[in-house]
């Protein structure tokens, strides 16, 4: 069985929201998201720290699993659920500071020898991407795919996992088939014509987390 070096979270994490705004956290809670992340890239800490503190209250508020990506600093400062981080952030990073605060720990990976990597942190959860092709950040590797997903997902066991990069709607059911407990999207709701309408659909098909 699968033992974190950090707090436990839930193998089904499910719908997972990657957002850049407080007033993202705010709306997608309010329409019944329960795991989430802040999501915003390349400021100083103190021009993130009242974001930060913002929405770690609006997810205690909803009872919902926030994880800020990057700012683990502030993450363990305010007492957010958890912190994303990724490979190379990994090297900079006090990880004894976050376990002993009690954070949960989420980890990127893009292949094997980053999955080897982020298994000797033995973190929260792992994170596998990119599956599809993303506008949303430069990827300097290839897509992995549905296939290799599979791979992965069946050598991490009952270890919690969540995919990301280029989920859609029409695309989550066979991301979901391969076993994956979340689903991480960016676009797929910031960009979608109704995000309402998106959200409800992602939802229905990956539920909210813990079901
Ligand atoms: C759920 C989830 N998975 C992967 C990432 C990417 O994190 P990272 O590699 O740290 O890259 P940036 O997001 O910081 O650009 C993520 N944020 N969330
Ligand atoms: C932030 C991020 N990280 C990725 C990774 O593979 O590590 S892919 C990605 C962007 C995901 O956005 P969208 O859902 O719009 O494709
Ligand atoms: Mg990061």
């Amino acid at each position: 069985m699968y033992q974190p070096d950090f707090p436990t979270v839930p193998f089904r994490l499910g719908l997972y929201p990657v957002v850049d705004s407080v007033d993202w956290i705010a709306r997608l809670l309010e329409a019944g998201v329960r795991t989430i992340q802040l999501r915003i890239k390349d400021k100083q800490d103190d021009e993130v720290e009242a974001d930060i503190i913002a929405a770690i209250a609006l997810g205690q508020r909803y009872n919902a699993r926030l994880f800020i990506n990057d700012y683990w600093r502030l993450a363990i400062k305010h007492g957010a659920y958890g912190v994303h981080l990724g490979q190379e952030d990994l090297e900079q990073t006090d990880l004894d500071a976050i376990r002993a605060a009690g954070l949960r720990l989420g980890v990127s990976t893009h292949d094997d020898m980053e999955i080897d990597v982020a298994l000797a942190v033995r973190p929260s959860y792992i994170a596998l991407g990119h599956v599809f092709p993303t506008q949303t950040k430069q990827m300097p590797s290839a897509p992995q795919g549905l296939e290799q997903l599979a791979t992965h997902i069946a050598r991490l066991g009952d270890t919690p996992t969540v995919a990301i990069g280029g989920i859609s709607i029409a695309r989550a059911p066979a991301v979901l088939a391969t076993g994956v407990g979340s689903i991480a999207v960016v676009s797929a709701i910031t960009q979608a014509p109704d995000w309402q309408a998106a959200t409800a659909q992602l939802l229905q098909l990956a539920g909210a987390g813990d079901e």
